[in-house]
């Protein structure tokens, strides 16, 4: 004959949580039919291993769908309220039954369970209220990165388009003019570029801060220190070429962080991005040694920059071997973005294979 386990009671506004008294409770069988539950299953309760079974007629309306967990010491079962409220007893029938008690781990009465419900809305209205702060967040962000990513493509396609053009119509004679022509709004493009490594320090975007920090200065020591000021070297071939290879990148990065800022990207852009600084980033600083070996004795004869120092060192220090420091750090910067890159694109190739399997 099947016995009664012994069952534990709490409410909420929403819901009844019964707590069933059996160990290793299998077979269960739970359900709630015309706002009766009625409860079977076989495992360890007060009277040893055995089939227990009972069944609660609720005090008011409940949802008939119910859902219970069983644990290795008891069943676990939630009954939602038609109506949020809260009931004076369980059943209908006033006399309590023998089996039923009170849960007070769970119990709460009524203020104490509108308090925790309180407690439960401002929670949730707080966490709605930071992700609505995140969306804006994220959105202005994203709308940011997209126009900077869009001045620096409409930048550098102006150059590098303007640089083919004139190379196709004047032929070898552009190569001498290509400062005079593009130097203003690489000029632009680069200082603007400095916002990259503030980009990087600031966490706007998920990589390191030395990689674009040695490229922007990089960069910037070229056009500023080699090429603004010395005019020696503006009509020099070289200037054509560094520019060319810095813009050739730079019209495909851009539009790849720009359909990015969308969570968008097209494969081809993608693979061009992460292979084409493959022989890009070794010419483009192989250029800019040449820029830096052929403004050597321009340095040595001006003695532009040179650094005064005192009398017992003699009387300066031609910038011309600073140049020479440079060149090696050139390298090293080649290397360790070279080495960057490599890492980038092995990382992203290698996530697109495993979302592809
Ligand atoms: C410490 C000072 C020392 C000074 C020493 C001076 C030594 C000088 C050495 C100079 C060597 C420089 C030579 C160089 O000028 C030569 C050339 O440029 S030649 C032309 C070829 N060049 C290239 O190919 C390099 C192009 N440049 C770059 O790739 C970047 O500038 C670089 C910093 C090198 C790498 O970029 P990054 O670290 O950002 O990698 P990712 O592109 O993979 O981006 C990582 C994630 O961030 C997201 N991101 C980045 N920027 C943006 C952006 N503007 N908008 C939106 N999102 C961005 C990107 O999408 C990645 O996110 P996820 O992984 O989620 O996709």
């Amino acid at each position: 004959m099947a016995l009664t386990p012994l069952v534990y009671w709490a409410q909420r506004h929403k819901e009844i949580y019964l707590r069933v008294e059996l160990t290793d409770a299998q077979n269960i069988d739970v359900l709630v039919l015309e706002n009766v539950l009625r409860f079977r299953a076989r495992g360890h309760g007060a009277k040893g291993l055995n089939e227990y079974c009972f069944s609660l007629e609720f005090l008011s309306p409940v949802k008939p769908e119910v859902s219970y967990k069983s644990t290795q010491r008891q069943v676990n079962i939630t009954v939602r309220k038609e109506q949020h409220g809260w009931w004076d007893r369980l059943t209908v029938q006033e006399r309590k039954p023998v089996f039923l008690a009170p849960d007070f781990d769970r119990w709460l009465d009524e203020s104490d369970a509108e308090m925790e419900n309180r407690e439960k809305d401002e929670k949730r209205n707080r966490l709605r209220a930071a992700k609505h702060e995140e969306e804006g967040f994220v959105s202005l962000k994203m709308g940011y990165l997209f126009m900077y990513n869009l001045v620096q493509f409409l930048g550098f396609s102006w150059i590098f388009v303007n640089m083919t053009v004139r190379l196709f119509i004047f032929g070898q004679d552009s190569l001498y003019d290509t400062f005079h022509t593009i130097s203003d709004v690489m000029f632009f493009c680069q200082i603007l570029a400095s916002v990259e490594v503030l980009n990087a320090a600031f966490g706007v975007v998920k990589t390191g801060v030395v990689p674009p920090l040695i490229q922007v200065v990089g960069r910037n020591f070229i056009l500023f220190i080699i090429f603004g000021s010395l005019e020696e070297m503006h009509h020099r071939p070289v200037v054509f070429f560094v520019f060319y290879l810095w813009s050739a990148i730079e019209i495909v990065r851009y539009p790849f962080y720009m359909l990015g800022c969308f969570n968008t990207e097209w494969k081809t852009l993608t693979w061009l991005r992460y292979t084409i600084w493959i022989p890009l980033y070794p010419l483009g600083v192989l250029a800019e040694a040449v820029a830096v070996i052929q403004s050597i004795p321009i340095f040595y004869e001006t003695k532009r920059f040179s650094i005064p120092v005192p009398k017992v060192f003699g009387t300066s220090i031609n910038f011309c071997y600073i140049l020479h420091i440079y060149l090696v750090l050139m390298f090293l910067g080649l290397f360790i973005n070279f080495r960057h890159l490599y890492k980038q694109r092995k990382r992203r190739f290698r996530t697109k294979k495993r979302k592809a399997n």
